[in-house]
């Protein structure tokens, strides 16, 4: 298997006029994961998706393949598999569809049949895609994307409206194609939408980087928890430590990794220690999620 290619987004910024869509944005999606590129409406995410497939031209930065742009890339159906604004002929079948795509990226026609039974439409294949549902359609762009059998995906809200059968379909093959080695980027205006699918979430709003890193490191963070403080903080750690709660020092007090503020305030009372606050931190992922980034644009 060839080894995996980075997706490189550094210093990008793209202004339409007055309007700075993206702002110094910088972040390495890595190869072998599911990156979950996540913001409210118009928080950039098409337009650096844009920028780095040369749809449009970054004002300054760059966003490459592993160091290449996509202009540059040799043979781009095959490094990369994209799917933004999907648009099908609806006269045209799947297979038509797919077989013109594959002709002009000269991708041979017998990847068709494969990549029609890789998304779960061979039955399909032969109908018009107007008659196409919209989890049909979502997988015949996801099936276009894979006739290069590229080893980059960058798919665009591809959960969005699928019913639920669809959306645990699309988890697993998203991962699959992860364990494959490839690399996944998948845009999203909910992390509640990508959550169970993502292992890596770059998060940006009004264009700029909020947070990128592991969901698992996210969850971490905004895990419901109880922040302590006493004018002893010294005796609150010991007392902390006694009672077997983990906690990390902050600006406003120990952070406890416990929800329930009572076990924390016991833990003090049973060590003798005076507390000068004691409160539940904020907590849920989708909560602190929109905390981070707002509600966006309408
Ligand atoms: N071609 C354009 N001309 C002018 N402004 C644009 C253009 N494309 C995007 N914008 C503006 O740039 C900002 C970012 O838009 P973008 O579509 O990248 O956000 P987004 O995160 O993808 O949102 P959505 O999920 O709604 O598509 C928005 O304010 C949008 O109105």
């Amino acid at each position: 298997m060839a080894d995996g290619i980075p997706i490189e987004i550094s210093g990008l910024t793209k202004r339409f006029g007055q309007v700075t869509a993206v702002d110094d944005l910088s972040f390495t999606v890595e190869p072998g994961r599911v990156t979950g590129f996540l913001g409210p409406n118009g928080a950039g995410k098409t337009t650096t998706l844009r920028a780095l497939l040369g749809l449009v031209r970054p004002t300054a930065g760059t966003a490459t393949f592993g160091g290449t742009r996509y202009r540059d890339l040799p043979r781009p159906l095959e490094t990369v598999g994209a799917a933004l604004d999907a648009a099908f002929h609806p006269g045209r079948t799947a297979r038509d569809h797919l077989r013109v795509v594959a002709s002009a990226g000269g991708i041979r026609s017998a990847r068709v049949p494969d990549v029609l039974a890789q998304v779960g439409l061979s039955e399909f294949a032969d109908r018009r895609v107007g008659g196409f549902s919209l989890g049909m359609r979502q997988r015949l762009a996801l099936a276009t994307t894979l006739l290069g059998d590229p080893r980059v995906l960058v798919l665009d809200e591809p959960i969005n409206g699928l019913d639920p059968e669809g959306i645990k379909w699309i988890r697993g093959f998203l991962r699959s194609l992860a364990g494959e080695g490839r690399t996944v980027l998948v845009s999203s205006h909910l992390l509640s939408e990508v959550q169970q699918s993502v292992d890596e979430v770059v998060i940006i709003s009004r264009g700029r980087l909020v947070k990128s890193g592991s969901l698992a490191s996210l969850e971490l963070e905004v895990s419901p928890r109880t922040v302590v403080d006493s004018p002893h903080r010294l005796r609150l750690a010991a007392a902390l430590d006694q009672a077997g709660l983990d906690y990390t020092e902050g600006p406003e007090g120990m952070i406890v990794d416990e929800p329930d503020p009572g076990v924390v305030g016991h833990a003090a009372f049973v060590g003798g220690v005076e507390l000068s606050s004691l409160h539940r931190l904020a907590s849920g992922l989708e909560d602190s999620f929109l905390a981070l980034v707002g509600e966006g644009e309408e």
